[in-house]
C-alpha cells in the first residue's frame, strides 16, 4: 500500500472534522473520518439520514472544506486548495452527480453535456453524443430534462459529469427516489466507468441493495466512520473487528429503517390532512415495504441474525 496520495489511492480521506455553524448551533457533521479508496474501486458510504455522507461527499470533491484534516483526491491536496487550482480540480477532475441531479431545464440533453466541456475550453460534439449513447440516452439528444422519465434524467446527470472524463465520480444518493431496477440501471453504468475505465466512485447510499453492488461499504453513523466492509463477508472489515463490524451494520440498518418508517408515517398524516394523493401513500408504502425487506434480506446475508 502507498503512501499518503499514493498512486494506487484515488481518494485519502484523514481525520476529517467537519462543523457547522448554524443560528448560534454547533453541528459536528463529520467526526475524524479516515479512509481511502483504490484507483478503479467503487466504494458505496451507507448510513441512516443526517449521518453525514454528503458532507464527506462534498469535501472530497472540494465543494465544501474541512475544519480539520486532509484529503488527497488523485494526488491533488483538495482540503488545502482554493481560487483557480480548485475551480479547475472540480471542472476536470471530479464528476459530481447530485442528489437533485442539477440538469439545466432551458438547456437540451446534449447541450447539459457541453456546457461543463465548454467552460474547460473543450466543448466535442461527437463526445458528448458518445457519452449520451454510453448512458443508453442514444437519439434524444434534443429532449429537454422535463421531457425525460426520472430515471433517463439520472442517466444524464451521469453522462454530464463523465462530460470532461474525469478521474474521480461522486454521486450522491443517485438511486434516490428511483425504483430499484432503475437504480440498479445507474449503478451498474457507474461500476462499468470504474472497471472498464478505471475511474473511481464513491457514491452515497441508504439501500442496501445498492451498497451491495459496490467493491466495499464505509458504514457512517453520527459523523463517525464506523468501518469499511466488503459486501459479500463481513469477516475481514477494516476498522472494527468482525463483531463489531456485524455490530455497526445491523446498527446503522436498523437507523435506516426507522426513517422510512418515519417517512411513512409522515406520509399517512399528510394523507388525513388531504395533502397527497392514495396515489403518493401507496408508493411510499411501496418503498419502505421493498426497502424493509432489503434490508433484512441483507441482514441475513451477512449472517446477521436477530
Ligand atoms: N449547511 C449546513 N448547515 C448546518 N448544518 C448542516 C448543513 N449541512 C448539513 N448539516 C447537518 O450536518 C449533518 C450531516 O448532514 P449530511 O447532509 O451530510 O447527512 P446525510 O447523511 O447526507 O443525510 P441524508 O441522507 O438525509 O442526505 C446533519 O445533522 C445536518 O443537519
Amino acid at each position: 500500500m502507498a503512501g499518503i496520495g499514493g498512486e494506487d489511492l484515488a481518494v485519502v480521506v484523514e481525520g476529517v472534522v467537519k462543523i457547522y455553524e448554524s443560528r448560534g448551533e454547533r453541528i459536528v457533521a463529520l467526526r475524524e473520518v479516515s479512509l481511502s479508496v483504490a484507483r478503479g474501486e467503487v466504494l458505496a458510504i451507507m448510513g441512516p439520514s443526517g449521518s453525514g455522507k454528503t458532507t464527506l461527499l462534498n469535501i472530497i470533491a472540494g465543494v465544501d472544506r474541512p475544519n480539520a484534516g486532509r484529503v488527497i483526491v488523485d494526488g491533488f491536496e483538495v482540503s488545502s486548495a482554493g481560487g483557480e487550482e480548485l475551480r479547475r480540480f472540480r471542472l476536470e477532475r471530479v464528476g459530481y452527480v447530485f442528489q437533485q441531479h442539477n440538469l439545466i431545464p432551458t438547456l437540451t440533453a446534449l447541450e447539459n453535456i457541453l456546457l461543463p466541456m465548454a467552460l474547460a475550453g473543450k466543448a466535442n460534439r461527437l463526445r458528448g453524443q458518445e457519452l449520451l449513447r454510453r448512458v443508453g440516452l442514444g437519439g434524444k439528444e434534443r429532449r429537454y430534462p422535463e421531457e425525460l422519465s426520472g430515471g433517463e434524467q439520472q442517466r444524464l446527470a451521469v453522462a454530464v459529469a463523465l462530460a470532461n472524463d474525469p478521474p474521480i465520480i461522486v454521486a450522491d444518493e443517485p438511486t434516490g427516489e428511483l425504483d430499484i431496477a432503475t437504480g440498479e440501471r445507474i449503478v451498474r453504468i457507474l461500476l462499468e466507468e470504474a472497471h472498464s475505465r478505471g475511474k473511481t466512485v464513491v457514491l452515497t447510499t441508504h439501500d442496501p441493495r445498492v451498497a451491495r453492488m459496490a467493491d466495499r461499504v464505509a458504514v457512517i453513523e453520527d459523523g463517525r466512520l464506523r468501518g469499511v466492509y466488503s459486501p459479500s463477508r463481513i469477516a475481514g472489515a477494516t476498522g472494527f473487528g468482525e463483531v463489531e463490524a456485524e455490530k455497526a451494520v445491523e446498527a446503522v440498518m436498523r437507523r435506516i429503517l426507522d426513517d422510512a418508517e418515519r417517512r411513512l408515517r409522515e406520509a399517512e398524516d399528510r394523507f388525513r390532512r388531504g395533502e397527497v394523493g392514495i396515489d403518493a401513500l401507496v408508493e411510499t408504502y411501496t418503498r419502505v415495504k421493498a426497502l424493509r425487506e432489503a434490508v433484512r434480506e441483507e441482514l441475513s446475508r451477512l449472517g446477521i441474525t436477530g
